[in-house]
Formats: structure tokens, sequence, C-alpha cells
């Protein structure tokens, strides 16, 4: 079954687009991350699915139940969503149960039905022992919890999250990433959240969709975004990839045999012969002793910083692109090195 699925979704604000034409669909119990630097489109298609803006065009379809469409626009509040913004007002007179426990009534639900899921809701985010407490009482790392047991609450088909980790310090952030984490698989719920930090993605997600300009450069498991970028925004993106113009000259069993400046390198990847994009990172450069420019890349030092443990250098190779990698001592700026390229995937280039 789909979590949800959007078609052809387009959304503009005076005339710019802020989604455009959008298709992407989602496996129910996805934790999706929806990824993209600022400005291309993230929080409106979290709207959009929430119910909280109209769209211009497109479908939107909630498990089996069309949301939107030509003629139909069900109310946010019939979706079966859960929502936790970034604030996430919680009532401060109410205690936390109150607070949890406050969206299930008018819902029919008879009053130990009631009583039963706000402390079910408490005891999946670790507060149950906290339930006669007042907001001002809690941390901000349980007043986010507390705003995220309130729509666990409700039983949602779909969890939306705005940016889940953004207003908690870097101590906070790691414990509720793996709470995340445990929530999700508890719950077995689609959780949805939107980040512009692609590291917060890569923690949390199982499927990420990157986003550029309203448009979707590509939607896969971070380990497959990580490896196997479908295009430069992505490769640059997620971990921070270098590009360099390579010529593909051909495939062998053992990967792709490509042509950098007198080098020539065997990297992983499916391109076909032509101009493409070498994708490479720190983790997949070593420093290396070797001579030959069949194994190796030739660049000049930049610039070389201390790294707890290792020296972080940056290195200028190819057509003075800067890449980083890592070694055991400090190096001068001017050094020649020779860097082995132990991971790469090449992204065919138009011409
Ligand atoms: N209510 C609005 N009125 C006018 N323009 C809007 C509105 N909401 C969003 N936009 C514009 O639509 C585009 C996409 O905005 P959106 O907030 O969806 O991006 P985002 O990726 O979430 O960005 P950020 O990470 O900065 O929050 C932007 O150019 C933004 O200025």
């Amino acid at each position: 079954m789909v979590g949800f699925r959007l078609d052809g979704l387009t959304k503009s604000f005076g005339g710019a687009r802020a989604v455009d034409g959008l298709r992407l669909e989602v496996a129910d119990g996805a934790f999706l991350a929806l990824l993209g630097p600022s400005g291309c489109g993230k929080t409106t298609v979290l709207r959009l699915l929430a119910g909280l803006e109209r769209p211009d065009g497109g479908t939107i379809t909630i498990g089996d139940r069309v949301v939107v469409g030509p003629g139909t626009f069900v109310e946010p509040e019939d979706r079966g969503l859960g929502m936790v913004f970034q604030s996430y007002a919680l009532w401060p007179h109410m205690s936390v149960a109150g607070n949890v426990s406050f969206a299930l009534h008018g819902k029919g639900l008879a009053a130990a039905e009631i009583e039963a899921r706000t402390r079910e809701a408490l005891a999946l985010v670790g507060l149950e022992d906290r339930a006669a407490a007042r907001p001002h009482q809690l941390s901000g790392g349980q007043r986010q919890r507390v705003a995220l047991a309130r729509s666990l609450a409700l039983r949602p088909k779909l969890l939306l999250l705005d940016e889940p980790l953004a207003n908690l310090d870097p101590a906070l952030r790691t414990g509720l990433a793996a709470e995340f984490r445990r929530l999700h698989a508890e719950t077995r719920t689609t959780f949805v959240f939107v980040t512009h930090d692609q590291a917060e993605a890569l923690a949390l997600a199982t499927t990420i969709a990157v986003l550029e300009a309203g448009r979707l450069q590509q939607c896969a498991a971070p380990e497959e975004l990580w490896r196997r970028p479908a295009s430069p925004a992505v490769a640059r993106f997620i971990g921070d990839g270098r590009l360099l113009p390579v010529e593909v000259l051909g495939s062998s069993g053992a990967g792709l045999k490509v042509a950098l400046g007198a080098a020539r390198l065997l990297v992983p990847g499916e391109a076909p012969a032509g101009p493409g994009w070498l994708c490479v990172r720190r983790q997949g450069l070593a420093l290396t002793d070797a001579e030959s420019p069949d194994d190796a890349l030739a660049g000049t030092v930049r610039a070389s910083r201390f790294e707890g443990g290792a020296y972080l250098h940056d290195v200028a190779v190819g057509d003075d692109t800067p890449v980083e990698v890592h070694g055991p001592i400090s190096l001068s700026p001017g050094a020649s090195v020779r860097l082995h390229v132990t991971d790469g995937w090449v992204i065919p280039r138009q011409p």
C-alpha cells in the first residue's frame, strides 16, 4: 500500500512556482525526509499534504483516498494526519496529560479510551512519569516529545514533522533522533519530515526525496543517494560531493575506466562512454605514493587543518577543483600530492 502519492502537484505564489509538477510515491510505513536548499519548496509540500495550502493543480492521495484532486479537497482535520510543527505550542495551563488528551476529546471516544491512549502515547515518548507536570517544568526536548505524543495519540496514518530537531541543542538532537527512529519502528506510521540539513535526513530517514526549485531530483534510500547520486545537484547536496569533469572510456566487470587529465582511473558506475562528472568525497579519497597515472590523481595542497585525530587537506585537482582528503600528517600549501580514488560515482554529462 502507498503511504501517500503526489501526482503533478503544482503550487505558485504570485507567479513564482514553489512546487512544480511534483510526482512522488512513498510506501506505507516509510520515514521520508523532504530535503533541499532553502526555498526549494519543502515546507510548501508539507503544507499541501497537511491541507494548509490548496494546490493550483495535481492530486494528493493518502493511503487509498484521494484528498486533493479535481473537485476534491478534504479538510486538514479529516485527513487522518498528525502534525508537529516547529512552533509546537502547548497549553501552559494544562498538564502534560491534558495537552496530549486535548485533541482526543470531541472524537466520540469513551473516557477510558482517551485515558488509555494518552497513557500509551506518553509511554511511547518516555514521559509517562511526567503526566501531571506543566509544560514550563519540562526541558525543550521534553516539550517537543509532548507535542509528538499529542500527535501520536490520534493514531495518524501520516505524521508530518517540520524540522523536528532544528530547535534543539546538539546533545538533545542525537538523543531525539534515536528516539524518532524507535518511535517510527514501533508505531509503523508513515513519517514525513522537512529538513535542509542533510545530516539530519541521513540519520533519520529510510527514504529521502531531494527537491530543487520545486522539482524532484531523486527519491531513494540514504545509501543509494550517497553512492549513486542521479544528478550533480544531489551529488553536491549529499555529503558535499565534489564533481570532476571526466571522460568515460568504457566499462569492464570491475567498473568504469575514466580519463581525468593524465590519470586513467577505475571507478564504480554504469555511465555510457562520453563526458561525465566523477563525484568524489573525502571518504572515497586517500593519499598514495603511487606514481602511475593509472592509479592516482595529481593534486596540489591548498590548505591543511587538524581535525581531531587526522589532518584534513584541501587539495586542488584536475581543472583546479577543490577536493578534501584525510591524512596522518600536516602538509604545506603548494605541496604536490597524489590521490587514490577508492570510491566515486560517475554521472553522465550533456556534452
Ligand atoms: N505564503 C507564501 N507566500 C508567498 N511565497 C511563498 C509562500 N510560501 C512559500 N513561498 C515561496 O515559495 C518558495 C518555496 O518556499 P518553501 O517555504 O516551501 O521552501 P523551503 O524549501 O521550505 O524553504 P526553507 O528551508 O527556507 O523553509 C519560496 O520561494 C518562498 O518564498
